[in-house]
């Protein structure tokens, strides 16, 4: 593969200690060893070394920087082309300039995402490798991003692959018994082509069945915390938060819009949504507030309802008890560091005891308690196992459900004992659209649509 060399600002503008330039392209040494000035040439410089040197412009010896220069020959680089990474010093400035000396060298500012797609179309990674690298820099939580790195290194691909050679192996089969009747390999039953199928089926079905575990370590738990007010509600929201983001009164009614903050807890990024007390009210802008807190309430996939273990229940936090059977809840006991009035039978009639924890907002105390509690509600044991698999990329779960809807084609239709070359037809379908997870075969548009999600200069 004959590509041009690219370049780029591979770390975040802005004030840092380093910024790194980093240039990919059969011409990637040649090109950058005239601008820089060092002990040895970086033609003569070993793969995997770091050189010490300064960035010179050629046209008039002008120093533009004192910098480090990494050379990776390919295919033993990122991208398997020639790497060449400038490390120069933070800021803006230095590393522009540098960019734009390289650039004017006749090396060609890359497209966002084109090194990862590089090492895509050089095949060092596959497809799902490479969206995993979008997902490495995205996540939010150490559990995302060690999800997302299991995957780069090809966790999903490694249960892809074997799905698909069942499936080759199984139209192979087929293929035979269609083209060459006269010869004499074992007739393909329609029992064991549904055989086959059931297998395969199941395992998709399996990994479908991670997606929403997926979702949630990568988008986060969008957690609403309800309550009456006064109960704590911002007061828990700021503590998980370490933050006074809320603001935290002691009148009633003081939150009246939603505010919401992003934490991780217990390695599970959470959504938090605090919400307005919800009571019966005359003031216009506070019951606007109690109706945003129910939207938040239906919407959530976890609720804290926070109640007050200084007063005894509310008929509205009765109603609200009622109302969480069934979903996602905890009950937040607040306020323990106070004398207790709550009537705790009746919280427990509602809610399982498991599912209420007790805690002090204000003073900080249980907030370990309410992590293990979500945790254990979110990740019934299973997401520290090394070999599971999480599917989390939407374009990965709409493949598994239309190659989930073939193989369930291709079952009714051999048990309906419907001709073999139209079964054939619905194998190859679930192979293809398997094989479009992995990258293989797919469409330039397609590519190019992915890795432009990418940032610059990964
Ligand atoms: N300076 C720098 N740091 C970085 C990266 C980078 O590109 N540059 N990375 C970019 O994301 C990540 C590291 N990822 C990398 C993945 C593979 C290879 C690589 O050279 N792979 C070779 C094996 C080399 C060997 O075995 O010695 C290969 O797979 O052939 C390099 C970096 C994070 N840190
Ligand atoms: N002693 C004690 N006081 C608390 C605790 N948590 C909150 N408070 C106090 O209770 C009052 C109300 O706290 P907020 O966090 O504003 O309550 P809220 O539920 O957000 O109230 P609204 O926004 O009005 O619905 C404040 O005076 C807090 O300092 C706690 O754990 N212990
Ligand atoms: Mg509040």
């Amino acid at each position: 593969m004959t590509e041009d060399t690219i370049a780029a600002v591979a770390t975040a503008l802005g004030e840092g200690s380093i910024a790194v330039v980093r240039v990919s392209g059969p011409e990637a040494v040649e090109k950058i060893a005239p601008l820089f000035r060092s002990r040895l040439d970086l033609r003569e410089a070993p793969t995997h070394t770091v050189n010490y040197g300064w960035i010179e412009d050629p046209a008039d010896g002008a120093v533009l920087d004192e910098v480090l220069v990494t050379v990776m020959r390919g295919p033993r680089s990122f991208t398997a082309e020639d790497v060449v990474e400038i490390s120069t010093h933070g800021g803006i400035v230095a590393v522009q300039s540098v960019l734009e000396l390289v650039l004017r060298s006749g090396i060609r500012i890359a497209e966002p995402g084109e090194f990862t797609k590089r090492a895509f179309l050089n095949g060092r990674i596959d497809l799902a490798q490479a969206e995993a690298v979008i997902d490495l820099i995205r996540s939010k939580s150490n559990r995302a991003f060690q999800l997302a790195r299991r995957q780069s290194e090809g966790a999903l691909s490694k249960r892809i692959a074997p799905l698909r050679q069942k499936l080759l192996e199984l139209l192979a089969h087929v293929e035979v018994n269609i083209d060459y009747p006269e010869h004499d390999v074992a007739e393909m039953t329609a029992a064991a082509i549904a055989e086959t199928c059931g297998i395969a089926l199941q395992e998709v079905r399996m990994l479908l069945k991670t997606a929403a575990e997926g979702k949630i370590l990568r988008e986060g738990i969008v957690t609403a915390i309800v309550g009456r007010p006064n109960a704590g509600k911002s007061s828990l929201l700021n503590a998980l938060a370490h933050d006074n983001k809320a603001i935290v009164t002691d009148i009633p009614g003081t939150t009246r819009d939603i505010v919401e903050e992003s934490v991780s807890l217990a390695g599970v990024p959470l959504r938090l949504l605090d919400t307005a007390g919800i009571r019966e009210t005359s003031d216009v802008v506070e019951r606007i507030g109690v109706e945003r807190s129910r939207g938040a309430l239906n919407e959530a996939d976890l609720i804290l309802l926070v109640l007050n273990h200084h007063e005894p229940l509310h008929e509205d936090e009765r109603l609200l008890m009622k109302e969480l059977a069934g979903r996602p809840a905890i009950a937040v006991v607040n306020k323990i560091d106070l004398p207790g009035a709550l009537d705790l039978e009746e919280v427990k009639r509602e809610i399982p005891e498991e599912r209420i924890v007790f805690l002090s907002a204000k003073e900080g105390e249980g907030i370990d308690r309410l992590e293990q509690a979500v945790s254990k509600l979110f990740f019934s044991g299973g997401v520290e196992s090394d070999d599971l698999t999480y599917v989390s990329n939407a374009r990965h779960i709409s493949l598994l459900h239309l190659a989930a809807k073939s193989l369930e084609d291709a079952i009714a239709a051999s048990e309906a004992g419907i001709p073999i070359d139209l079964i054939q037809i619905d194998l190859t379908t679930a192979w293809e659209q398997l094989g479009e997870i992995i990258g293989d075969a797919v469409g330039e548009s397609l590519l190019d649509q992915i890795f432009s999600q990418f940032c610059l200069g990964k």
